[in-house]
């Protein structure tokens, strides 16, 4: 990336987990990008973030990360059906490139897990998916999301499940007003 200029993870004012730093180093993630070294304190000390910057500036990290730090601090440790953390993205390559980052940074968190709900698959597939392996952190296309609201008759209670929502992230929101 051509616009890292802003400090190893570690000047933080905030310490990041062991596990996390770690994974970065693995990542050869040195230093932080402008956009991250912003908004990941903003985003611990639990303040609403807003966030405007280009393609490439590394928002996925700005956001994934705190998610995680702030799933590990809750004082209630999440249940398997309890979502912690939910991230509406407007496309399902935003949401599959997102999970993919998710995925790679909660291989040092079992116990955490997460789900992509997006179109293009049966969702009594997404459903069945949930009700197995729960989800703490949910990655969502809109469209599929709702269809996920409606199905408690299929033994989906979505609406419960975000009763123990800690961070709501509206992806690339500027760009779909
Ligand atoms: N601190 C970092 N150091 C080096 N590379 C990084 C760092 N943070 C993110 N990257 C890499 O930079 C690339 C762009 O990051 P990312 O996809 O998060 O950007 P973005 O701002 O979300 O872009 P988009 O607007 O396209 O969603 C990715 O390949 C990511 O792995």
């Amino acid at each position: 990336m051509d616009n890292i200029t802003d400090g190893t993870w570690d000047s933080l004012p905030v310490k990041l987990n062991d596990s996390i730093l770690e994974t970065l180093k693995e990542l050869e993630f040195t230093y932080m990008t402008p956009v991250q070294s912003a908004c990941i304190p903003l985003f611990m000390g639990n303040k609403d973030v807003a966030a405007e910057a280009v393609t490439g500036s590394g928002k996925t990290l700005a956001f994934v990360i705190p998610i995680i730090e702030l799933l590990l601090k809750r004082e209630e440790k999440l249940k398997k059906m309890q979502v912690g953390a939910l991230v509406i993205t407007p496309t399902r390559e935003l949401g599959l490139q997102i999970s993919e980052v998710v995925g790679t940074f909660l291989q040092k968190f079992p116990q955490f897990t997460q789900i992509l709900l997006i179109g293009g698959s049966n969702p009594i597939e997404d459903v069945e998916k949930f009700k197995e392996q729960g989800a703490n952190i949910v990655i969502a296309t809109p469209g599929r999301l709702e269809d996920m609201f409606r199905r408690k008759a299929d033994g989906l209670d979505l609406a419960s499940s975000v009763k123990s929502l800690d961070v709501l992230v509206l992806d690339e929101y500027f760009c779909c007003q």
